[in-house]
């Protein structure tokens, strides 16, 4: 059982997920608690399969766990809502359409007036650096690009909470190092609840206030971290010793969730 605290957002007790296959059933999540608090961010680390996008996935009401429970506020989930925004390594963005139609989509879709939709779209976009390129096409974009715009989507629509599954993976060191400190500079102005799967540690200790680390067999949280640096941060932290000793320590103990896996 997990304790809510008053500012408890999301409190996940007791989760369990398990796949029926023709070949067996797979423990997704087993028996799984974690309570995140409000304006946190918190990172998920652990090798492939421990279940992190399944885990995202029931606390985004896109899936339905077999036992245990996600509540937001106090409420249980039991779909997605408007209060929950979710970005993916895929951008998903429509060609057809302008980078501020993309953006606008989400708007119109909670019928949000044409006027605050426009006024919105353009607000995101100044904020992830891309107000000149309203009017292109995704096609005209670069990949660091297409996924500022889709940060921006989700931005636009005003969640409480933004559940991020591995973002910045596709891209290339630099720019992923450049969408960081954009991520982290937002973050800090706009305080949102960041649930933010990686499978890069410095990428998890860079942002986070907590790194979740699972393991594999079944999907379970091994060891929760607190990542005791204050912000601002940016790439210079990374040469803290500070720093260097906390990625090590979570490192060492990732590797060795990825040594049972591969037994
Ligand atoms: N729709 C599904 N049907 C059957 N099994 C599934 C399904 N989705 C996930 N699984 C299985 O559940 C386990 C957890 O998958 P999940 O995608 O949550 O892991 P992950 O930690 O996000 O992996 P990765 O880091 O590779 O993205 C894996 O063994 C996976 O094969």
């Amino acid at each position: 059982m997990v304790t809510q605290s008053l500012n408890t957002k999301i409190a996940i007790s007791g989760l369990t997920k398990i796949y029926k296959g023709r070949s067996g059933n797979t423990i997704a999540l087993q028996n799984t608690d974690l309570s995140i608090q409000e304006n946190e961010f918190v990172c998920v680390v652990g090798p492939s399969g421990c279940g992190k996008t399944t885990l995202l996935n029931i606390i985004g009401g896109l899936e339905e766990a077999t036992s245990g429970s996600v509540q937001l506020d106090g409420v249980e989930v039991k779909g997605p809502g408007r209060e929950r925004g979710v970005v993916f390594q895929q951008y998903a963005l429509f060609p057809w359409k302008t980078v501020l139609e993309n953006i606008e989509f989400g708007l119109k879709l909670r019928r949000i007036s044409k006027k605050e939709r426009k006024e919105r779209a353009e607000h995101y976009l100044e904020l992830v650096g891309l107000k000149d390129f309203a009017h292109a096409y995704p096609k005209e974009l670069s990949g660091g690009m297409k996924q500022r715009v889709a940060i921006a989507r989700a931005y636009a629509v005003e969640p409480e909470v933004l559940l991020m599954d591995e973002p910045f993976g596709a891209l290339d060191a630099q720019t992923r190092a450049q969408l960081q400190e954009e991520l982290l500079k937002t973050w800090m102005k706009e305080k949102k609840t960041c649930f933010f799967i990686t499978h890069d540690v410095e990428e998890a200790v860079i942002l986070a206030q907590r790194v979740v680390i699972m393991s594999a067999r079944p999907g379970r949280i091994t060891e929760i971290i607190n990542v005791d640096i204050p912000y601002p941060r940016d790439q210079s932290t990374k040469l803290d010793e500070r720093f260097i000793r906390i990625k090590n320590d979570i490192w060492s103990k990732v590797y060795r969730e990825y040594l049972e896996v591969s037994k």
